[in-house]
């Protein structure tokens, strides 16, 4: 048994490779890490994945090389009037996708009001978009943040709940670890009672594509703490599904 609960799929993590100086693939690929230039893998727990020091600072000109290529690998003119300035679009683009990236949490859940509250706080569907890590398309959909908070009756401010979902998604990602890591951010910088994140998104890497099937919803939830036991998580979620959008 974990504490977390996952509806939908489950999640099986992958050793990230961190390379050095020159990768197996031949290209030179930066390592984020000091001194890291073995070339050797390193896994990264999903809770760390992402943190400061597993990234490296957005490189502009690199994605814009990149995407210029790209243009020429499926075989068009990257230097025709419509697309002279698409791979500097699509770097500022990228950049403002990934922008969660190497970002802590400590940053966004900063306000703290003495309020002695002690039951649940939920906000609900806090839209949001992702990038799916396995083909770079979007995944989007709503987040729903519960939480019961710590035993000082401390609450946080509601903007912070929803910049709390921005920063994991704005990043390569899957929506099992957007979700526990939302889930684990509040435990670590609140110390709640108890957490529950459900997760709500339509993948486009699933409807325009591959299997395309336009509608399918994956739905995932991370318990944390008081939202174990059946009732409190029973009441959340249907707090949840009583949402205006079902
Ligand atoms: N668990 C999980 N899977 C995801 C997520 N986003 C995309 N995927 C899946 O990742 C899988 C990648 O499978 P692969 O077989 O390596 O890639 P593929 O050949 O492009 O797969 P198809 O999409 O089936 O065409 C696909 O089944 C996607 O639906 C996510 O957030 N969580
Ligand atoms: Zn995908």
């Amino acid at each position: 048994m974990t504490s977390d609960s996952q509806i939908g799929f489950t999640s099986t993590e992958e050793g990230v490779r961190e390379v050095g100086a020159t990768g197996s693939n031949g290209f030179d690929v930066p390592s984020p890490l000091a001194g890291n230039g073995t070339g050797t893998s390193t896994a990264v727990p999903a809770r760390d994945r992402g943190r400061p020091s597993q990234v490296r600072p957005f490189d502009h000109d690199r994605v814009a090389r990149a995407v210029r290529e790209l243009l020429i690998g499926i075989g068009e003119d990257p230097d025709r009037e419509g697309l002279r300035k698409t791979p500097d679009r699509v770097a500022r683009a990228y950049r403002e996708a990934v922008e969660g990236l190497g970002r802590e949490p400590s940053e966004v859940l900063t306000t703290v009001f003495d309020e002695g509250h002690d039951e649940m706080v939920l906000v609900r569907d806090i839209d949001f978009s992702s990038l799916c890590e396995h083909h770079l398309v979007v995944f989007s959909g709503q987040a729903h943040v519960a939480y019961i908070p710590n035993n000082k009756g401390q609450i946080t401010g509601l903007s912070k709940l929803a910049r709390l979902v921005d920063l994991y998604a704005r990043r390569p990602q899957v929506q099992e670890r957007l979700t526990s890591q939302i889930a684990d951010a509040l435990v670590d910088v609140l110390d709640p009672r108890g957490v529950m994140v459900v997760v709500e998104a339509e993948h486009l890497c699933m409807s325009m594509r591959g299997v395309r099937k336009p509608g399918a919803t994956t739905v995932t939830s991370a318990v944390r703490g008081q939202f174990l036991s059946t009732a409190t998580r029973n009441e959340g979620m249907s707090l949840i599904l009583r949402g205006g959008r079902h």
